[in-house]
């Protein structure tokens, strides 16, 4: 594409309007599922953008969709605190469980009715993305719930990451946290290749999830095929949220995805019916999920039963039961 033509200041405005076209068809195409053009007029715009990046390379900004295709590698990941931790989650394995959990919430609450939220249990790496002012600044793994490793580059090329947030007026901080996954289809194929290569196959998508998050040139991480789907929030700073449901909400509009088969219980008997639900159509998400978050949807009740040092009090992880082996 010739940009030749274009002043300095002609190429600041046209790239300011291509980073904003672009970032949009991501969000249409990775977090909706619902593209608007084709994926020929998106490479166009994507090649016109590059080709101006590269006259002016001084013009290229963190928000850049030049910037989700990977670095040079590091030597290693540098370690990050997490201010809030990330705890991992209680498990349930049938009903009478979940009858215990709403038992325990209800006496240490002294309420007599809780309201829950369900989700998916994506089966992949929890990952957390702090974005300063809508702009990414940095992504960890969870590594022991503190201490994570900063893996920044290769968060960028994630599929449904946005490089700044999809909202006029972002809020000062707010650290997003959800499931890196590779889709089955995506772990076939990668492993097919790797076998052709001689490589050695991964176990299972959540390996090969975990495996290209951590690599480090993120380069091949960008070419791993990885989805991130948004679960919650660690530290926030100028926005709150009255519900899990609504936090869903805003994370989606934001510009992530969210977990699919979202819904709000108005007690424990209605979360074992969909448990139930979810449980026979286990195999027909395009991603692994190894079962159901069930959450306690008011956040003001969250935060009163508060966590143990490894687990939430307001939620549990109902486990699927495990897959009889194909015979
Ligand atoms: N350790 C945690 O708190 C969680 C872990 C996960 C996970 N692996 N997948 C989905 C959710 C969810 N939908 O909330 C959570 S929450």
């Amino acid at each position: 594409i010739d940009v030749s033509h274009l002043t300095r200041e002609q190429a600041e405005k046209r790239l300011k309007e291509l980073r904003d076209i672009i970032n949009y068809h991501n969000y249409r195409y990775y977090v909706l599922d619902s593209p608007e053009i084709t994926d020929a007029e998106y490479d166009r715009l994507f090649q016109e953008l590059l080709a101006i990046e590269e006259r002016f390379p001084d013009l290229i900004t963190p928000d850049s969709p030049s910037q989700k295709v990977g670095a040079p590698p590091l030597d290693e990941f540098p370690e990050v605190i997490h201010s809030v931790p990330m705890l991992s989650l209680g498990n349930a394995f049938n009903d009478e469980d979940l009858m215990e959990f709403d038992r325990r919430v209800k006496r240490e609450s002294g309420l007599s009715k809780i309201e829950y939220e369900t989700e998916l249990k994506m089966d992949g790496l929890a990952i957390s993305i702090r974005y300063e002012n809508g702009i990414l600044v940095r992504g960890a793994t969870r590594g022991d719930g503190v201490r994570g490793e900063d893996v920044t580059p290769n968060v960028k090329t994630v599929r449904g990451v946005p490089l700044r947030l999809l909202i006029d007026n972002p809020p000062p901080v707010i650290e997003v946290r959800g499931e890196v996954i590779m889709y089955k289809e995506d772990f076939e194929k990668l492993n097919n290749e790797r076998i052709q290569k001689g490589e050695p196959p991964f176990a299972n998508p959540r390996n090969a999830a975990a495996g290209s998050i951590r690599q480090l040139d993120s380069r091949i991480t960008a070419e791993r095929k990885l989805h991130m789907i948004a679960y919650g929030v660690g530290e926030v700073v100028g926005v709150e949220f009255k519900t899990q449901f609504e936090l869903l909400q805003y994370l989606n509009k934001i510009g992530f995805r969210i977990s699919p088969e979202v819904k709000v219980h108005r007690d424990i008997e209605s979360v074992i019916v969909e448990v139930k639900r979810l449980t026979a159509i286990r195999d027909s998400f395009p991603f692994g999920a190894d079962g159901i978050v069930v959450k306690v949807n008011d956040i003001e009740l969250q935060k009163r039963l508060g966590a143990t040092s490894h687990e939430p009090r307001w939620a549990i992880a109902y486990k699927f039961p495990a897959e009889e082996a194909e015979t």
